[in-house]
């Protein structure tokens, strides 16, 4: 009768369950101890987000049998089911969508609506929006894991400092005309002050020289200095073009950024408070903004290793800096965005396309899960369709094998968010249907790859269980992962089968969400590896996902909880039966 996912339970009388974790049923019990009295609980949903070990303190045989069958639940995302269901293995999307949550998109409503289109990360920009605001969606968003079977993480950025207009006298955007005359201040002005702007940051015309070029949004429009009064700029303009609210100040001598972004600090005292915010709402990723060097990086994580947090920290690419040291964040960190934004003030847009393949191609090099970010399909904040121009950015994004895709104001404050998500998901989609049938069984560039990264019996094992999943043409892959790192080695050499990593760690899972091919499973996971297999692969059978004649590659990889035990890592092929 009790069967995963369906559930109905008779109860003779006084019996109390213990140790259902909160959530487990479709509907929300916030004890862990919950007294039903006699009678038929019928028809419950479990709730696939949440895994639980029962107890069961009960003088009813019934229910310990029926408990029994139900030992071990499945903790895979609701979405993901369907879309197995509806489309079979390979028809399960690889490449991950990250979702800008703001004004637009932030009622429960709303969110469940990205949820079920495939939003797997929901990102907060600190920049924007006041802490409660955040807090509510971050609480909407694990309401809806827990209840509706979703799995989306929660990513927050944080603001950084980037030298940029606080002020220029106009509620939104102004224009500069051709030959007009500008003054760039620090000083705070009342009211409106005709051709004035205030930057926010006083060391903003340290070491600019008249003659130097002052840029601003990376080419919405262009100064030359004049004149400098005392730490004030008086500018021409030579470049029409618009000054939106917050726009960014760069400045450029002889064809070459004027670097700056050194002197800020990259986390500010408002980034440590958001930083603490996110450890509190136990956050799943953080990503850093301007991030110049590995330090600041480590640093943090540092910093979260004696907090206890889980939280994974992104590095985002965006200043010249950052491309300098790219190898060294990449390693420090546990993913990368490439902002495209604001890397695009930073260095000439020309340049863009080739530094976003060479850090995604560097990125999954170390093996470290990619985000490209930034004006995707910026059109659709105000219309309802992409142009052509952004749905073939998006599929070279896809091709280039980027783990993840980010939609920023499409989503935050457009009206057509979910129709963008689409547009990501339809696209990407296509894209990848494409590369495998190109690729065909060469999906494993070994050679370009090489050995880089420090476990090399891991990545040895890892790149044969992909290489043989596609000459066997094998339906799934299965690995067995506390950290991710074997599922996250696989994913690395982006394999045509799809990757079912189960997992007992949640924060694992939740990282895992972020990775190009990984659908991450929630299961308990005992010392006896073979029992964990046997019992998974029923697990999926029952609900109907995989069927008898099946061919799965399973990879596992215990570290040993007990000195007794060994590192247990092996490939084997199991046809369902
Ligand atoms: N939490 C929020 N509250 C209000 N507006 C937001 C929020 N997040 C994003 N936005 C809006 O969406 C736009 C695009 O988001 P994003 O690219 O993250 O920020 P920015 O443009 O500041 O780099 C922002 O300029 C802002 O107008
Ligand atoms: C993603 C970016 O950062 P933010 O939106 O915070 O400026 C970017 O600059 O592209
Ligand atoms: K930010
Ligand atoms: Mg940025």
């Amino acid at each position: 009768m009790a069967v995963v996912g369906d559930l109905s339970l008779t109860f003779s009388g006084k019996e109390t369950i213990c140790a259902f974790k909160k959530g487990m049923f479709g509907f929300p019990i916030s004890s862990r101890r919950v007294s039903f009295s006699a009678g038929k609980l019928q028809n419950c949903r479990v709730n696939t987000g949440v895994y639980a070990v029962m107890q069961v303190g009960v003088e009813s045989t019934e229910i310990s049998k029926d408990l029994e069958k139900f030992e071990g639940v499945l903790g895979l995302d609701v979405v993901s089911e369907e879309e197995l269901k509806e489309r079979g293995f390979l028809g399960l999307r690889k490449t991950k969508l990250v979702c800008t949550i703001g004004p637009a998109c932030c009622s429960s409503d709303d969110l469940e609506k990205l949820a079920l289109g495939g939003m797997n990360v929901a990102r907060l920009n600190m920049c924007h929006n006041t802490r409660e605001w955040h807090q509510d969606v971050i609480r909407k968003i694990k309401n809806l894991n827990e209840e509706k079977g979703f799995s989306v993480s929660v990513m927050i950025d944080t603001e950084g400092s980037q030298i940029q207009i606080v002020d220029h006298g106009a509620p939104s955007s102004v224009k500069a005309e051709d030959g007009s005359i500008w003054d760039f201040t620090t000083e705070k002005f009342e009211g409106t002050r005709p051709f004035t702007v205030q930057a926010n940051y006083e060391g903003f015309s340290e070491g600019i020289n008249v003659g130097d070029e002052l840029v601003i949004d990376g080419g919405m429009a262009t100064f030359e200095v004049v004149e400098k009064i005392g730490i004030d700029l008086r500018c021409k303009c030579t470049d029409p073009g618009l000054l939106l609210p917050r726009a960014k100040l760069s400045f450029w001598r002889d064809g070459r950024l004027v670097g700056r972004s050194d002197e800020l600090p990259t986390l500010s005292a408002k980034d440590w408070s958001d930083i603490e915010f996110a450890i509190s709402e136990g956050v799943d990723f953080i990503a850093l903004s301007f991030v110049n060097d590995a330090d600041v990086v480590t640093h943090l994580k540092n910093y979260l290793s004696t907090k206890s947090s889980k939280s994974k920290v992104l590095a985002k690419i965006e200043s010249l800096e950052a491309l300098h040291k790219l190898d060294e964040i990449v390693e420090a960190s546990d993913g990368i965005m490439i902002a495209r934004g604001d890397l695009g003030v930073e260095i000439p847009l020309e340049q863009i396309p080739t530094v976003q393949e060479e850090i995604t191609y560097r990125c999954r090099k170390l093996n470290k899960p990619v985000i490209i970010a930034s004006q995707l399909l910026e059109s659709m904040i105000e219309y309802p369709t992409p142009t052509r121009a952004e749905v073939a950015d998006v599929s070279e994004a896809v091709r280039q094998y980027a783990d993840a895709l980010m939609l920023s104001g499409e989503s935050a404050i457009g009206p057509y968010g979910q129709k963008a998500l689409s547009v990501l998901r339809m696209t990407s989609g296509r894209m990848e249907l494409w590369s495998r049938e190109e690729n065909r069984e060469t999906v494993l560039f070994e050679h370009k790859l090489g050995a880089s990264v420090p476990d090399q019996i891991a990545e040895q094992i890892c790149n044969r269980a992909a290489g043989m999943a596609n000459n066997l043409g094998l339906d799934a892959i299965f690995v067995y992962t506390k950290h991710g790192q074997m599922a996250s080695l696989i994913s690395r050499n982006r394999p045509n089968s799809p990757i079912f990593a189960f997992t007992n760690d949640n924060s694992t899972r939740m990282a895992l969400n972020l990775q190009w091919g990984v659908t991450p499973i929630l299961i308990d996971l005992s010392d006896d590896m073979e029992a964990n297999i046997n019992r998974s692969i029923n697990l999926i059978k029952t609900k109907g996902l995989i069927k008898d004649g099946d061919a799965v590659l399973v990879v596992s990889d215990i570290i040993p909880t007990s000195a007794a035990q060994t590192v247990f890592q092996s490939i084997q092929v199991k046809t369902v039966a």
